[in-house]
């Protein structure tokens, strides 16, 4: 019988990963031979130079890209030959995101957004889901912006909604690229600490792309990737060492 990745306590993995755009003289490698597993309840950060494949990696474990070469597991199930409904299907379950341009829907206010996940799936939520989405809700002091639409919002607050939106079901697995990127120091340190809590008390594994070393400071695990390759796999550091490994790849680039 074949080792599935649930046997190895992973929820998410790859295995020589390739991404190539383009073709001929102007063809970009973005991802070269990534292998990785991501463990249940597990919080990692992906560190790396601009350039360097991280949102390529995070759109491809999420089953919103598809690589040039390699597979892609979420959960137990390969992603890389999966028909296209069945995909929406296992991600709308199991996968939150927090993307960089947020993708709020314009037309709805700030609760339409976050219970959108239900809405998509044909339910509303239940009275657990409910109080949790409230709890999200309040900490991340949207409760009294529910009936705003994204375009009468902050870009913090949309970024907040983005956030709320893609914890709301409590999937599996939450994929955030830059999820701090537009928050002040203090709004920030609430999103870390919601992952980070998402991550020990509710068991969902959390791959959250940044560039600030306090934010992967909160992780359990912090990748690092240069030239589309995982150059080191690193466990819990300090901002300080985190800042010292990221300075010391930028000289050797
Ligand atoms: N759609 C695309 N077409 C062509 N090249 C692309 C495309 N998307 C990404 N790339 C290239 O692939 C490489 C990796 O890009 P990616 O966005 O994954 O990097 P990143 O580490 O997330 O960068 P940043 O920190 O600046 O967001 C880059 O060289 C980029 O120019």
């Amino acid at each position: 019988m074949q080792i599935q990745p649930s046997d190895l306590g992973l929820v998410a993995r790859v295995a020589g990963l390739g991404k190539r755009y383009g073709s001929g003289s102007g063809a970009v490698t973005a991802l070269d031979d990534v292998s990785l597993g991501l463990r249940r309840g597990e919080f990692t950060a992906v560190m790396g130079p601009s350039g360097s494949g991280k949102s390529t990696l995070m759109h491809i474990m999420a089953g919103l890209d598809s690589p040039t070469s390699g597979r892609a597991w979420l959960g137990d199930t390969d992603i890389t030959e999966l028909p296209d409904a069945a995909l929406t299907v296992l991600r709308r379950r199991r996968v939150g995101f927090v993307f960089q341009s947020f993708n709020l829907v314009p037309t709805l206010d700030v609760e339409g957004n976050v219970l959108l996940p239900f809405e998509l799936d044909g339910r509303t939520p239940s009275r657990d889901e409910r109080a949790v989405i409230d709890g999200l809700l309040d900490r991340l002091g949207l409760a009294s912006r529910l009936r705003h639409r994204p375009h009468e919002l902050s870009g913090g607050q949309q970024q907040r909604v983005a956030i709320a939106r893609a914890l709301a079901t409590r999937p599996d697995l939450v994929f955030a690229d830059e999820p701090t990127g537009n928050l002040d120091s203090r709004t920030g340190r609430e999103v870390l600490a919601i992952l980070a809590e998402a991550s020990r008390d509710s068991g969902q594994s959390i791959a959250m792309v940044t560039h600030d070393p306090v934010a992967a400071s909160h992780a359990d695990r912090i990748l690092y990737l240069a030239d589309g390759r995982i150059v080191r796999d690193a466990t819990r550091s300090t901002p300080e060492e985190i800042a010292t490994y990221m300075l010391a790849m930028e000289a050797a680039a």
